[in-house]
């Protein structure tokens, strides 16, 4: 990451403001989180300790509070980190830590998203990759960890159509073979590098295979004929969609199609604020949404890049947009109808509604 400086020291207005606040426990469904963008930095610290030679420091690896880069400075900091992830050793701890993590902040269903990588030099392949995600879970299960957890085999936008297709082949593959802990396709990476037109087959194929569709759209402003072209197929979650509504550039098309499907939208604040796609808050496209009364759901993208958590994306949009606690109760309800993992919702709700009287007394 020559030439950018990523060392901050700034302590965050948010976390003091948190810390007077009592701790949210609203954030029980994550939907959109990306396994290597979610590392800790306790994490970060362990996988350091195990490749001292690549002279990484954690400020290389998250954008601090009160600290922001362009979008394209946070793809940087994923090359960093996969980096520091290139064995079946480091995947395992990762999503074993990143599973805790989330349980720890109070997230009872997870659904983590992950591109397969292959590393050459340490002999991972992508279905060894998949396998041992697959096997963080199951560990996580079995040591009693409060948590569900399902898996999205992640595309990433820039290895284009060939490796597009191989991915959905794989994904499939581990749908049929895990018992149902393989759940979706997630189409990713970095929005200004290729073109959905060339992604269309295989993302066809996935969903016609049975694979739920998440597909990242518009996140920056400038995709408005790959929307309109993906909204088609059509995903069954949309993350971000930032610029898909007319008044920052998107069109009125664009939400029509969104609402005749009725596809829910995953949010993330920070993410976007951070990453600059969003100017405040304030300005975040969570209120368009909200107000409509489309489904949105608050999520993290990568807690540990942009060092958030659950509990705080849903403290930062009840104190941004004045929720009041029964808001952010129907909120964090209302994530339950858009997992994909339709089997367990119907838990999923018993469980909320027993959470309900303690979440109250906060
Ligand atoms: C900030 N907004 C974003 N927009 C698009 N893609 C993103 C992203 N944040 C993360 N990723 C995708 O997730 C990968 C890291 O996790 P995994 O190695 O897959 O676990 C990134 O390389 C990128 O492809
Ligand atoms: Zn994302």
């Amino acid at each position: 990451v020559s030439g950018i400086d990523l060392h901050f020291s700034h302590q965050s207005t948010f976390i003091s403001r948190r810390q007077n606040t009592s701790p949210s426990w609203w954030s029980h469904g994550e939907l959109h989180a990306h396994l290597n963008g979610s590392v800790s930095f306790s994490t970060i610290e362990k996988l350091v300790a195990r490749k001292p030679h690549l002279n990484i420091e954690h400020g290389m690896t998250a954008i601090r509070s009160g600290q922001r880069r362009t979008l394209d400075e946070c793809f940087q900091v994923f090359k960093v980190i996969h980096q520091l992830v290139d064995t079946e050793e480091d995947i395992l701890m990762v999503a074993k830590d990143v599973i805790r993590e989330f349980a720890a902040d109070g997230v009872k269903y997870l659904e983590l998203r992950s591109t397969p990588r292959k590393e050459k030099t340490t002999g991972m392949t992508k279905r060894r990759y998949v396998e041992t995600v697959i096997e963080a879970i199951r560990q996580c299960k079995n040591e009693g960890v409060d948590i569900e957890v399902r898996f999205l085999v992640a595309v990433d936008r820039r290895n284009g159509a060939e490796v597009a297709m191989e991915t959905v082949k794989l994904a499939e593959d581990f749908m049929l073979s895990t018992g149902g802990l393989v759940v979706g396709l997630d189409l990713s990476g970095d929005p200004m590098v290729g073109h959905g037109r060339d992604l269309l087959p295989a993302l066809q194929k996935a969903k016609n295979c049975g694979l739920k569709l998440s597909l990242h759209l518009s996140e920056v402003p400038s995709q408005a004929d790959e929307s309109e072209l993906l909204l088609n197929i059509p995903p069954d979650r949309i993350g971000h969609g930032t610029f898909l509504h007319p008044e920052v550039g998107g069109s009125q098309s664009l939400v029509d199609k969104v609402r005749k499907h009725n596809t829910p939208l995953e949010l993330c604040l920070t993410s976007n604020v951070k990453g600059q796609t969003v100017s405040s808050y304030s300005q975040h496209h969570f209120l368009y949404w909200y107000q409509m009364g489309h489904p949105s759901v608050l999520c993290t993208d990568d807690k540990g890049v942009f060092c958030t958590d659950l509990s705080q994306e849903y403290q930062l949009a009840a104190s941004t947009f004045n929720l009041s606690q029964e808001d952010m109760w129907t909120l964090s309800q209302k994530a339950i109808d858009c997992t994909f993992a339709p089997d367990l919702q119907q838990q999923l709700h018993q469980k909320w509604l027993e959470l309900r009287p303690t979440l109250f007394q906060l």
